[in-house]
């Protein structure tokens, strides 16, 4: 069977039972709202760092209209990604393979926000905003989702780029433009979500191996996803830190971001070192939890200060 065929049948099969429309709730469901509430306060740091001003007013639908291109995003990913989502535990009570969305109200409901979104941040804000936006939801839905999770074990590498690009797209919203900053808050973002998810898919490797998903600890081991890790960890340091070395950042978010990304670089380690059980699985959740943390508070530092700098 087709994959277009297996979505089918897993819609066709929820609508029969369920007997029509999901709730309010399954549909933010689909926005993926927790993941995407980091996503939209990365976005919101790169439209307050970026020079100039835009009128508060029209901050606020930028923001609306990344919030909504970014929920789009997670709605078209699991309409795609229904087949695969039914297989992982992790994944098997999201509203279509749990039957009260169907593929297909899933689909019409990711692409009329997709479209709304992107078309009144081009119209109310400016157009090279826009199109970034709508270049974000396409890397995210087309080449990730639909192209490289299933493909290569890269697959969050490159991938991954999606997840960086909202801060960028936050910024050209004030200056209608990209800079060497919003590309260094880009980078920070590429190089942290490779440690960020595979300290999750070291112990949800089941779950992807079940799904035939080629996520590296699947493809080239635990073994090889910890040195990855670990590499990733080093290279996202002194990133992190860049802000301060490239002088657009304080000494205190420079000492800040050596502390916190010793930290990340320690958990790492904690993951490389311990491979056995319940002590190679709280590591994992460690580094997993902290990564989230460590993004939140280097965003919020640099957001700290330019709100210092502005008063
Ligand atoms: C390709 C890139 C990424 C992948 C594959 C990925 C994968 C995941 C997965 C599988 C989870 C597990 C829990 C869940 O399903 O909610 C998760 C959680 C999370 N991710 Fe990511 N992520 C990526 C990028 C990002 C980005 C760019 C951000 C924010 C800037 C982010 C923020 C979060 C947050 C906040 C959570 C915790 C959600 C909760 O508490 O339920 N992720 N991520
Ligand atoms: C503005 C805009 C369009 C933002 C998009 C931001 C973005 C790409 C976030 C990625 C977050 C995420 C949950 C990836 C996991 O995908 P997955 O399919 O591997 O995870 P899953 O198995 O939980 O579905």
């Amino acid at each position: 069977m087709s994959l277009v065929e297996r979505q089918d049948t897993i819609s066709q099969d929820s609508a029969v039972w369920n007997g029509g429309m999901g709730s309010v709730s399954d549909y933010v469901a689909l926005l993926k709202p927790r993941v995407m509430s980091l996503v939209i306060f990365t976005a919101f740091v790169g439209l307050m760092l970026a020079p100039g001003s835009v009128h508060p007013v029209l901050g606020g639908v930028a923001i609306l209209c990344i919030a909504i291109g970014a929920g789009a995003s997670g709605a078209l990913n699991m309409w795609y990604d229904a087949d695969i989502d039914e297989i992982m535990s992790r994944t098997q009570k999201r509203p279509i393979p749990a039957g009260k969305i169907t593929g297909e109200e899933a689909f019409a409901f990711g692409m009329t926000l997709a479209i709304g979104s992107v078309v009144t941040l081009g119209l109310l804000v400016n157009w090279f905003a826009g199109a970034f936006l709508a270049f974000t939801i396409f890397f995210y839905v087309v080449i990730y989702t639909m192209w490289l999770k299933r493909s290569t074990p890269q697959n969050i590498v490159i991938g991954g780029a999606a997840g960086a690009f909202p801060p960028m797209v936050g910024w050209a919203s004030v200056t209608g433009s990209v800079s060497l900053e919003s590309f260094v808050l880009f980078l920070i973002i590429f190089m942290w979500t490779p440690p960020h998810f595979w300290a999750l898919a070291l112990f949800k490797s089941g779950d992807y191996r079940a799904a035939g998903v080629p996520m590296l600890p699947v493809v080239a081991g635990e073994t090889s996803t910890r040195h990855h890790i670990l590499a990733y960890s080093l290279i996202l340091a002194p990133v992190g830190m860049s802000p301060y070395f490239l002088g657009f950042a304080s000494p205190v978010y420079g000492a800040a971001s050596a502390v916190l990304g010793l930290a990340f670089l320690a958990l790492a380690a904690n993951v490389w070192r311990r491979r056995e059980g319940d002590e190679a699985r709280k590591a994992c959740v460690n580094l997993f939890r902290f990564s989230i943390f460590y993004l939140f508070l280097l965003f919020a530092l640099l957001l700290g200060e330019s709100l210092v700098a502005g008063a």
